[in-house]
C-alpha cells in the first residue's frame, strides 16, 4: 500500500494544527535558503503531515518576503507525496461570501518581486501550469472542507475557478479590483504565486482552499478590506480549515497513494532543455530534491 505524505501550507490565521499524533517541529534547510518556518512533522493514522506557517508563526513574513522556493523545496525534501495551501482571499464576485470556501483551479499571476522558478543559467527547463491545481488533491481537499462544515464553492465542468496573485502587501486599488472582476476573476491573493508554479516544477501535486475573508474593495455593500475585518473572519474560520485538514487526512488514510493521473509527478521528462554536457553542476546540485529524479539518472 502506497502512503501519502501531504504537505499543508497554512496561510494567514493558521499557524499550528494541534491534537496530532507524533508532532514534533523538525528544522529543513535547503539550498535555496531558508524556509519560513520548521515544519511540524505528525502522524495521522496511516498518513504523514507536513505542515508549514507559510508566513512562519507569528505571521513574520510578508507574501513578497516568503521564500518561496526554500518552502517547497523542504516539503520535498520532508517527502511530502502532495501539498495542500489553505489561503485567505478577498472575493471578486457577489456568491463568494465571507466564510466560504473556494476550491480554485487557475491563477493569474501578477507577482512581480519574487524568485519564481527553481531553474536557470545552467539548467533551464519549462514545465506546463496549463492546469495548475491537481484536480484530485483539491477534490479530496473540498470533500474534507465541506464534510468539516463549510460552504464550498467548485470548478463547474466547463468553467474554472481563478485566483487573482498580486504583489502586495498593500491591498488593491478600487480600478485594480474593478479590472479583475472584468477578467472574470473569482477571488484574489498574494501568496499561492509562484507556489504552485515551484510545486509544479518539484512534480508536486498542488492544490489549495481558499477561505473567503472580505470583498476586497468593490462590493457597494461592504467597506474596503483591511487586516480587522480579515482576522475576524480567520478567528471563526481556523477550527474549520484545520478540522478539513485532520478529515483530508482520515480519508487518505484509507485509500491508497496512485500516482496521480495528471502525470505532475513526471512533468520534468518533457521540460528540461539543457543537454546533460552544458548544465552547470552547481545549479544541478541545488536541484537535488526537486529534480533529482530526472537530472542523476
Ligand atoms: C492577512 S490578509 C493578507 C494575506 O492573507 C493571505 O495570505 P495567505 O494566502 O498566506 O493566507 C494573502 O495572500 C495575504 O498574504
Ligand atoms: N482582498 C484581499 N486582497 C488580497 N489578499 C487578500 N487576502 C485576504 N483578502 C485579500
Amino acid at each position: 500500500m502506497s502512503q501519502w505524505t501531504i504537505g499543508v501550507l497554512g496561510g494567514s490565521g493558521l499557524y499550528e494544527i494541534d491534537g496530532l499524533e507524533n508532532a514534533q517541529w523538525v528544522t529543513i534547510d535547503t539550498p535555496w535558503g531558508a524556509p519560513s518556518d520548521d515544519i511540524l512533522f505528525a502522524d495521522y493514522g496511516n498518513v504523514r503531515l507536513r505542515f508549514l506557517p507559510r508566513h512562519g508563526r507569528g505571521h513574520v513574513l510578508s507574501p513578497s518576503s516568503v521564500n518561496y522556493r526554500a518552502n517547497i523545496d523542504a516539503l520535498k525534501r520532508a517527502g511530502c507525496t502532495d501539498v495542500l495551501s489553505i489561503s485567505a482571499v478577498g472575493s471578486l464576485k457577489n456568491q463568494y461570501e465571507p466564510g466560504h470556501f473556494v476550491a480554485v483551479d487557475q491563477f493569474i499571476d501578477r507577482t512581480f518581486a519574487r524568485e519564481k522558478s527553481f531553474f536557470g543559467p545552467g539548467c533551464v527547463a519549462h514545465v506546463s501550469v496549463a492546469d495548475p491545481v491537481c484536480p484530485r488533491l483539491s477534490k479530496l481537499a473540498a470533500n474534507a472542507a465541506e464534510a468539516a462544515g463549510a460552504t464550498v464553492h467548485r470548478p463547474a465542468k466547463d468553467s474554472h475557478l481563478t485566483y487573482l496573485a498580486m504583489e502586495g502587501p498593500q491591498f488593491s486599488t478600487k480600478a485594480e479590483s474593478a479590472l479583475y472582476r472584468q477578467w472574470g476573476c473569482d477571488v484574489i491573493g498574494m501568496t499561492n504565486m509562484p507556489e504552485a508554479k515551484l510545486a509544479r516544477e518539484a512534480e508536486l501535486p498542488y492544490a489549495t482552499l481558499a477561505m473567503v475573508t472580505d470583498y476586497d474593495c468593490w462590493h457597494p455593500d461592504h467597506g474596503s478590506v483591511d487586516v480587522a475585518s480579515v482576522i475576524a473572519i480567520l478567528m471563526q474560520n481556523a477550527k474549520t480549515a484545520s478540522s478539513a485538514v485532520k478529515t483530508l487526512c482520515e480519508t487518505l488514510s484509507k485509500t491508497d497513494r496512485t500516482t496521480c493521473a495528471a502525470g505532475i509527478e513526471t512533468n520534468l521528462d518533457v521540460a528540461i532543455i539543457t543537454p546533460p554536457d552544458a548544465r552547470d553542476p552547481k545549479l544541478v546540485a541545488k536541484l537535488d530534491a526537486v529534480a533529482g529524479r530526472v537530472l542523476n539518472r
